[in-house]
């Protein structure tokens, strides 16, 4: 079994209580309150722009052109999203580039960026790319997981074909090829943390769908 299958295996218990969460099920089944949803798609928004920072620095701190390119291509891609599919959104939802702007990010969302953050200044590249993978592994079992119980017509239908494509399917894999590469040739200690900072960020997913559904702000 390679490295990314373990710590897969890992995260069981969070990746059901993901499946299981409200929010999903709410989205799936196109129940979610919109105002939850309008919660959730601005705290993305500034969970995508701290998020393709650190991409950025997982590309520069790379070790070959293979690496490089996936990971600056993820920075690019995580923009992309944040303008479009989330723009879209803001109009379906009726948010405006003011709201989203006064909107400060929740006790979950700052932990979750401050903490890939703290891994890509603080830790091994090793441990960074680890802290990244859930973002899109999580999301793309999530995709998959929704797209065939997702009702139709669904006014999350976007997002939800967002991702379950095939092409973040592919992206996901090709992460996970690098993080496997990197944890072969890595010490005992560096996958151990590694397993970690995995673990760390699929908590903080589901703590960031948690936080939504909670329309999480902060108590002081
Ligand atoms: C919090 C979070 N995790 C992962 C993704 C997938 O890109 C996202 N958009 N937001």
């Amino acid at each position: 079994m390679g490295f990314c299958d373990t710590i897969w295996a890992e995260v069981a218990p969070l990746r059901e209580a993901i499946l299981a969460h409200p929010f999903l099920t709410g989205l799936a089944d196109g129940t979610l309150p919109g105002e939850t949803f309008r919660h959730y798609i601005v705290q993305d928004s500034l969970y995508l722009a701290e998020y393709g920072r650190s991409l950025a620095l997982a590309a520069a701190r790379a070790p070959d052109a293979a690496a490089r390119l996936e990971f600056s291509d993820g920075a690019k891609v995580a923009v992309v999203v944040e303008q479009a599919l989330h723009q879209a959104f803001f109009n379906q939802f009726g948010v405006s580039p003011e709201m989203a702007e006064a909107t400060e990010p929740t006790p979950a969302c700052l932990g979750y960026t401050s903490y890939i953050a703290s891994l890509a200044a603080t830790r091994s590249y090793e441990e960074l790319i680890a802290g990244i993978l859930p973002c899109f592994w999580v999301y793309w079992e999530v995709g998959c997981a929704i797209k065939p119980r997702a009702t139709t017509p669904n006014p999350y239908a976007a997002w939800i074909d967002n991702y379950a494509d095939p092409a973040f399917g592919e992206a996901t894999k090709r992460v996970c090829a690098l993080v496997d590469a990197a944890a072969q040739e890595a010490s005992p200690a560096t996958r151990t943390a590694m397993a970690r900072a995995f673990k760390q960020a699929t908590r903080f997913e589901w703590m960031f769908w948690d936080s939504a559904w909670r329309r999480e702000s902060w108590p002081i």
